[in-house]
């Protein structure tokens, strides 16, 4: 399959990244989002980590941002859909959100356009129930930051078929990512572990046990770990982390998944981490 045209929906801190890191590598880009104020947030945004793509890719660095502009196109609707060979989701992590976008998709695509659920938590079997095809639909969970993180958590829903994981991971590779493939799981691998960690190291917040720069530090001097659970968690965003948490708490029945107060709190005033400028630590905007 000859994939060119890839249509990202959501232009939120995934899908920006995702647009970027994919034009980078000269694929066509239509990145779509229903808030304006979002699109401008992704332009701005394009500028200032096209600069750290440069830094670190070295197989990107004969290209110009104007390049990155020639193969992205902006747009708030669906018109140019039907040229998407992939489509890449990368909306609110919230089921009935995701359901609404995925309704619209199966209008206005092609019956051979491949769909991959960019998701924390949530099942892709249940997202390919929407779809009148859902061995097309497949989960990539990509890290953040996109272009320079390899790992892509490949998901197999229960229908995807070996053709679309075939597919997917040959287009991965062409844009430098590795891709891990799992099985279908609430959380798969990555966030089942990871949700639990950052909530529990909320909970040792909310307890008083230790202020959030301590809790990091133990992380990243005692485990050797880049960057801590409450840093991670403000570079995700802590909107995220609620909404995954709810998933995984609701998919599981397990109360060791129930979002700590503190942590809806701050969701509450607005404290979503690095994207509003204020989380467990504060940012430059
Ligand atoms: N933030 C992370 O580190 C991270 C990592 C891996 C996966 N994810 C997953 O990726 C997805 C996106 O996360 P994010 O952090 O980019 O979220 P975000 O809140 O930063 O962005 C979501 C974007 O989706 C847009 N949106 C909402 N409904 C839409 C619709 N119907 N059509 C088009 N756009 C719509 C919003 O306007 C917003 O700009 C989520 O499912 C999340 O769980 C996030």
């Amino acid at each position: 399959m000859n994939i060119q045209t890839i249509a990202v929906v959501g232009a939120g801190v995934m899908g920006t990244d995702v647009a970027l890191d994919l034009a980078c590598y000269g694929y066509n880009v239509i990145l779509k989002d229903i808030d304006s104020e979002a699109m401008d947030r992704a332009r701005k945004k394009i500028s200032n980590d096209f600069k750290l793509v440069k830094m670190v890719k070295k197989d990107v660095k004969s290209r110009t941002l104007e390049d990155v502009w020639g193969q992205i196109s902006f747009t708030s609707d669906y018109d140019r859909f039907g040229e998407a060979d992939f489509v890449i989701e990368n909306i609110t992590e919230d089921w009935e959100a995701k359901r609404k976008v995925y309704r619209e998709l199966r209008e206005v695509c092609s019956p051979d356009t491949l769909y991959a659920v960019n998701t924390s938590c949530i099942s892709i079997t249940k997202v390919g129930s929407l779809m009148p095809d859902p061995e097309k639909v497949i989960g990539m969970h990509f890290m953040n930051p996109v272009p320079v993180k390899e790992l892509v958590e490949v998901i197999r829903g229960e229908h995807t078929s070996d053709e679309t994981v075939d597919v997917s991971r040959h287009f991965l590779e062409s844009f430098k990512k590795v891709p891990v493939i799992v099985n279908d799981f609430p959380g798969f691998v990555t966030n089942r572990v990871l949700m639990l960690t950052i909530n529990e190291c909320i909970w040792s917040v909310q307890d008083g046990v230790a202020e959030p720069a301590d809790v990091d530090k133990i992380f990243r001097l005692g485990f050797g770990h880049k960057m801590g659970p409450l840093a991670t968690a403000d570079l995700i965003g802590l909107d995220t982390i609620h909404h995954s948490l709810l998933v995984l708490y609701d998919s599981y029945k397990d109360p060791k998944f129930r979002p700590c107060p503190l942590l809806v709190k701050m969701v509450d005033a607005g404290y979503l981490g690095k994207k509003s400028g204020k989380g467990f630590f504060q940012y430059h905007l």
